[in-house]
C-alpha cells in the first residue's frame, strides 16, 4: 500500500525522524508513544519503527514512524528510509549550535529521496534546558518559515508540545491529501470534458 493510500477510514502516512545523534529523536518518539522518558536513551542502531494514531475530526491518521540513527557511522542506510517518506520530523537541539547548522545538510538528503510534497516539520528538541540555550527561538522559527515547515520547541523530557507536534503534521497531511483528492477529482472531470465531441476539445474548455 502507498504512503497515503487510504486504511479502512483514514490515512496511512510514512513519516520519517531525522537530525543529528543525540538531538532527541528516540525520546520524542518514546515520549509520544508511551508517555515516558528515559534520561539515558540509547543510541539508535539503524531504525526503529512505531506507529500513532491521530484522531482527527474528519478521520484517523495513522503515523508511521521511522526512527533513523543520527550516528554518522549508522547512517549509510538512513536515506533509503526516507523513500516516499510524506511527512519528515527534523530535530535540532536546542541547547546546540551545531545540531541546528547541519538541518540545510538533512534538508537536501530529505528532498532528494522523499515524497515530493513532503510536509515537513522542526522541532527544537530539550526546550527544557533553556540555561544551556544556544538557538534563539527566532532563528528557529525563521529556519522554518523559509523552508514552509511546522515549527515547535519541544521537551520529551517537560513532555512539552510533542503531541501537539504530531497532531499539527497529522492535520497538514490531512489537508493536502483532500486537496489532492479534490484535484484528482477536477482532472477527472476535465478529462471526460476532452472525450467530448472534438469541438469541444478544440476549444479547450477545460476549467470547471
Ligand atoms: N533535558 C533533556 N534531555 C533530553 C530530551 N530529549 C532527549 N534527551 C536526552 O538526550 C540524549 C539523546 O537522546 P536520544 O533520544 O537518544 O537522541 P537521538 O537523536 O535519538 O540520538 P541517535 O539515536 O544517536 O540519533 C539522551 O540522553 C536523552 O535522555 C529532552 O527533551 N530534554
Amino acid at each position: 500500500m502507498s504512503a497515503r493510500s487510504p486504511i479502512d477510514h483514514g490515512l496511512r502516512v510514512k513519516l520519517v525522524l531525522i537530525g543529528e545523534s543525540n538531538v532527541g529523536k528516540t525520546s520524542l518518539l518514546r515520549r509520544l508513544a508511551r508517555n515516558q522518558f528515559i534520561p539515558n536513551e540509547v543510541a539508535t542502531v539503524g531504525v526503529a519503527f512505531q506507529s500513532y494514531v491521530v484522531h482527527l475530526e474528519e478521520a484517523p491518521v495513522r503515523l508511521e514512524i521511522w526512527d533513523t540513527a543520527g550516528q554518522e557511522r549508522h547512517r549509510m542506510l538512513t536515506p533509503i528510509f526516507f523513500r516516499n517518506a510524506e511527512a519528515a520530523v527534523l530535530t535540532y537541539d536546542i541547547s546546540s549550535q551545531e545540531s541546528f547548522n547541519k538541518l540545510q545538510f538533512w534538508i537536501s538528503e530529505l528532498k532528494e529521496k522523499s515524497h515530493p510534497n513532503v510536509v515537513m516539520a522542526l522541532a527544537g528538541s530539550k526546550c527544557d534546558l533553556e540555561v544551556s540555550r544556544q538557538v534563539q527561538h527566532e532563528e528557529g522559527a525563521r529556519f522554518a518559515r523559509e523552508h514552509g515547515m511546522i515549527f515547535m520547541e519541544t521537551s520529551a523530557q517537560a513532555a512539552m508540545n510533542v503531541v501537539e507536534l504530531f497532531h499539527a503534521i497529522a492535520e497538514r497531511v490531512s489537508k493536502n491529501h483532500q486537496l489532492n483528492t479534490r484535484g484528482d477529482l477536477k482532472k477527472k472531470r476535465s478529462k471526460s470534458i476532452t472525450l467530448q465531441p472534438p469541438i469541444q476539445a478544440e476549444r479547450k474548455c477545460y476549467h470547471l
